[in-house]
C-alpha cells in the first residue's frame, strides 16, 4: 500500500486522485508519481523521444495493472490449440486456457468502474448538447494530415472489432421546444442497448455483438453464417466481382464481413482486402500446392488479419498522432527497440520490449481475460472525421503536369452511404475512388463538426437492411455513453490517472467554445459529457485526436497485439507457412498493399508518404538523427 509514501507527498498529489494513488502498491505508486510530476508541467509530449518513450512506457504499465476490469464469468471450456491452429469463425478458441475469451456475443469488459454520475441520463438534454456544441457550422478539415482513406480505415476497423448488441426496447427522445426548430429530427426513435446481468455481481453488462480478436471479421465474418456468406469455397478464395470491387445480394446489399452502416468509402477497404485476401491464396497455392480449400482460406485469413494489423499500427496510428515519439513507440509495439533489422534476423528472442509484442512466446493478459472495452467504444466515437462531400477526381487526366487528377464531380456523402452508395461505387471504380478518397482530406475530431446528415440518419440493422425510424447521430452518441454508463469526462480522467478540469479554461483557450460549455453545462465541469470534453480539448501538436482518448489507446493498441494467440504463441511459420509470414514481413504499409493491386497508381498519383495523408502533400522530410536521438518537437 501506497499509504505512507502518500502522506508524506499529499500536497504534490491532486485531491481528486490521491484515493486512486491509495490503493496502488509501493512500486506503482512510485511511477505514478513520476508521471504526475510531468503532467503538471504538461511536458510527456515536449521531451526528446527516448524520455518520451519512458513517459508513455510507465503510463501504460499503470493503465495495465489498474485499468483493465473484466466483465461477466469465465465460463468456456479446455481445448487443444495445436489442433485449433486458425482464426475460427466467432472468435472461439484464441484465448489458450477457455475457447470462448474474445468470441463473439462476450461481455464488454471496462477501463474504469461505471460512472457514479449523480446526473440523469438526459441531463442536459443530448439534443441540447448536440445543437449547441456538435453540430457543424461549417466543415473544419484536419489539413493534409488525414485524408478520406484514413477515415473509411478507422470504421473498418471499428466493424473489425466492436457492436453493442441491441435491445428489441424502442426508446424515444424528443427535443425540447426551445431547441426544435433547429434540430433535424423533432423526435427520434432507436433500439436500447441490450443489458444483461453479468453473473459476476449484481451489475449489468453489454455484449459485443463482433468478435474483438483483430482477426479480420469485417471481411470474414462474425460467425459462421457470415464466413459462409463471404467464400467461394475453391481455392481459399473470397467472393468479388469482376470490377474488383464487393458482390452483392439481391437486394443490393454488398457481400462482405459486416455491412450495417456501410457506405462507398467503407465497402472500398473491405474489396481491398478481399482482393489481397485472395491474392494471398494465389501465392500460397504457387508454394504449397496440397493445400486444399480450407487450409488456403485458413492460412490466406492468418495473413490479411496480420498485414491489415500492422497497417493500423505502423501506418495508420502513425499518421494520427504524427510525432517522432509515437513513431518510435509503434513500431516498438511491432518490431521491438532493436528495430526490423534485428528482429527479422534473429525473430523475438529477448522478449516484448526489446523484440516487440508480436512473435512472444506467450500472449499477455495482464491477469484480465481479453475483451474490448466500453471506454474504448466511446472514445472512437469519431463521426466528424466524415464531411459532407465526397470529391470524385478524374484520374484519366492526360495533363502529366497533374499533381493531383482534376475535380470531376461532387457527391453528397448521404448518397454515397448504403445501397445508393455501393451502386455509385461501382460507376466511380475502385482506382478512382481510392485516387479521390486519398485527395481529399477529412473532418477534425472538433466541436461543431458533427456531419448534418448525419443527423438524420437511415442506420442499418445488423443485415443491412435501411431502419424505418431515422436518427440523430450525434444526440444518440450522447445518450448512448450515459446510458452504457461510461464516465463523463472528468471522472473518465481521473480514473485514468489524469489531472481533472477544475474550469473550462482548462479544457480550451478558445473564448467562443468557453461560453458555449457554460451555457450547456453551467459551471458544473462534473456534468460534461465525455464525448464533447474529448472533442473540446485542446490538441497535442500532431495529434488528431486527444491526449484523453489517446491514453486509452496506448493500453488497447498493445492489448490487441499482446493478448493474441494468433500474434504471439502462433506468430510463427508453422501457423503462417513460411511463405506467408514472409509476405506479413515485408508489407509495411497501405501504399505497399496498393502498389501490390495497382502498381502504377501510387507511382503516378501518390506523392506523400503514406496512403493515409492527402496524397499531394510533401513526403515526411528527410532526418539523419537516429530516430531515439531526436530531441524535443
Ligand atoms: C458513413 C459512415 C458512417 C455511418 C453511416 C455510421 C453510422 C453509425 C451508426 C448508425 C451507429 C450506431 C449508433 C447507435 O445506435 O448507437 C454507429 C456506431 C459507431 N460508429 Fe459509426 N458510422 C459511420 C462511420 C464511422 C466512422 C468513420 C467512425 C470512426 C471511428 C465510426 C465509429 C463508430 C463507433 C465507435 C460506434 C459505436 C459502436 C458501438 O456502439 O458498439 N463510425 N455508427
Amino acid at each position: 500500500m501506497a499509504f505512507f509514501f502518500l502522506s508524506s507527498s499529499s500536497t504534490f498529489i491532486h485531491p481528486q486522485l490521491q484515493h486512486i494513488v491509495a490503493k496502488m502498491s509501493l512500486f506503482d505508486a512510485l511511477l505514478f508519481y513520476v508521471i504526475h510530476f510531468v503532467d503538471k508541467l504538461g511536458l510527456w509530449h515536449r521531451l526528446p523521444v527516448l524520455l518520451g518513450l519512458a513517459y508513455l512506457g510507465i503510463r501504460r504499465h499503470l493503465h495495465q495493472r489498474y485499468n483493465l476490469l473484466h466483465v461477466g464469468r469465465i465460463n468456456g471450456q479446455k481445448y487443444d490449440t495445436k489442433t485449433v491452429s486458425y482464426r475460427t469463425a466467432d472468435g472461439t478458441c484464441n484465448h489458450p486456457h477457455d475457447h470462448l475469451i474474445g468470441s463473439q456475443g462476450t461481455f464488454f469488459g471496462r477501463n474504469m468502474p461505471p460512472s457514479t454520475s449523480p446526473y440523469g441520463l438526459m441531463e442536459p438534454h443530448p439534443t441540447v448538447v448536440a445543437s449547441k456544441l456538435l453540430a457543424r457550422k461549417k466543415f473544419i478539415d484536419n489539413g493534409k494530415q488525414f485524408n478520406m482513406i484514413a477515415c473509411s480505415w478507422i470504421q473498418f476497423m471499428i466493424h473489425d472489432w466492436v457492436d453493442h448488441l441491441e435491445d428489441t426496447e424502442q426508446v424515444e427522445i424528443k427535443a425540447p421546444e426551445e431547441i426544435s426548430s433547429g434540430c433535424p429530427l423533432k423526435s427520434f426513435k432507436f433500439y436500447k442497448t441490450k443489458k444483461l446481468p453479468t453473473g459476476s455481481n449484481s451489475e449489468s453488462g453489454s455484449l459485443n455483438a463482433r468478435t474483438p480478436w483483430w482477426d479480420g471479421s469485417v471481411i470474414y465474418g462474425n460467425d459462421m453464417e457470415g464466413m459462409k456468406r463471404v467464400r467461394t469455397f475453391k481455392d481459399g478464395k473470397l467472393k468479388i466481382s469482376g470490377d474488383g470491387l464487393l458482390q452483392h445480394d439481391e437486394k443490393g446489399i454488398p457481400i462482405s464481413g459486416d455491412v450495417r452502416n456501410c457506405w462507398a468509402g467503407f465497402s472500398l477497404l473491405q474489396a481491398l482486402f478481399a482482393k489481397e485476401h485472395n491474392s494471398v491464396c494465389d501465392m500460397l497455392k504457387v508454394h504449397y500446392p496440397d493445400l486444399d480449400d480450407e487450409n488456403l482460406y485458413r492460412h490466406a485469413r492468418l495473413v490479411t488479419s496480420a498485414v491489415i494489423a500492422k497497417i493500423h499500427t505502423i501506418d495508420w496510428t502513425v499518421e494520427l498522432l504524427k510525432t517522432d515519439t509515437l513513431v518510435a513507440g509503434m513500431r516498438i509495439n511491432w518490431y521491438g527497440f532493436l528495430g526490423k533489422r534485428f528482429k527479422d534476423f534473429c525473430g523475438n528472442i529477448l522478449g516484448p520490449i526489446l523484440t516487440g509484442l508480436v512473435g512472444h512466446k506467450k500472449p499477455r493478459y495482464h491477469g484480465v481475460p481479453y475483451s474490448l472495452t466500453e471506454e474504448f467504444v466511446s472514445v472512437y466515437r469519431m463521426h466528424s472525421l466524415l464531411p459532407d462531400k465526397l470529391i470524385v477526381r478524374d484520374i484519366q487526366s492526360t495533363d502529366s503536369e497533374d499533381k493531383c487528377p482534376p475535380v470531376l464531380e461532387e457527391m453528397l456523402m448521404r448518397d454515397m452511404a448504403g445501397k445508393e452508395g455501393e451502386r455509385r461505387l461501382s460507376k466511380i471504380g475502385m482506382e478512382q475512388m481510392l485516387v479521390s478518397m486519398g485527395h481529399q482530406a477529412c473532418g477534425a475530431v472538433t466541436l461543431w463538426n458533427y456531419p448534418s446528415w448525419l443527423r438524420d440518419l437511415v442506420a442499418h440493422d445488423s443485415n443491412g437492411e435501411d431502419r424505418e425510424d431515422p436518427v440523430d447521430m450525434a444526440a444518440l452518441e450522447i445518450y448512448r455513453d450515459r446510458e452504457r454508463g461510461v464516465a463523463r469526462y472528468n471522472e473518465f480522467r481521473r480514473n485514468l490517472l489524469m489531472i481533472p478540469i477544475s474550469r473550462w479554461e482548462d479544457l480550451t483557450d478558445d473564448q467562443e467554445v468557453t461560453e458555449a460549455l457554460k451555457e450547456v453545462y453551467g459551471d458544473d465541469v462534473e456534468k460534461l459529457d465525455l464525448l464533447v470534453g474529448l472533442h473540446a480539448e485542446k490538441k497535442i501538436k500532431g495529434f488528431a485526436i486527444s491526449e484523453t482518448a489517446f491514453f486509452i489507446f496506448l493500453l488497447i493498441a498493445s492489448r490487441r497485439l499482446e493478448a493474441d494467440r494468433f500474434f504471439t504463441t502462433n506468430f510463427n511459420s508453422k501457423t503462417y507457412t513460411e511463405k506467408g509470414l514472409e509476405w506479413v514481413n515485408k508489407t509495411e504499409t497501405l501504399k505497399d498493399v496498393i502498389d501490390r493491386h495497382f502498381p502504377d497508381m501510387t507511382r503516378r498519383w501518390m506523392k506523400c508518404s503514406s496512403a493515409f495523408s492527402v496524397w499531394d502533400w510533401e513526403p515526411n522530410p528527410e532526418s539523419y538523427l537516429p530516430l531515439y536521438l531526436r530531441p524535443a518537437p
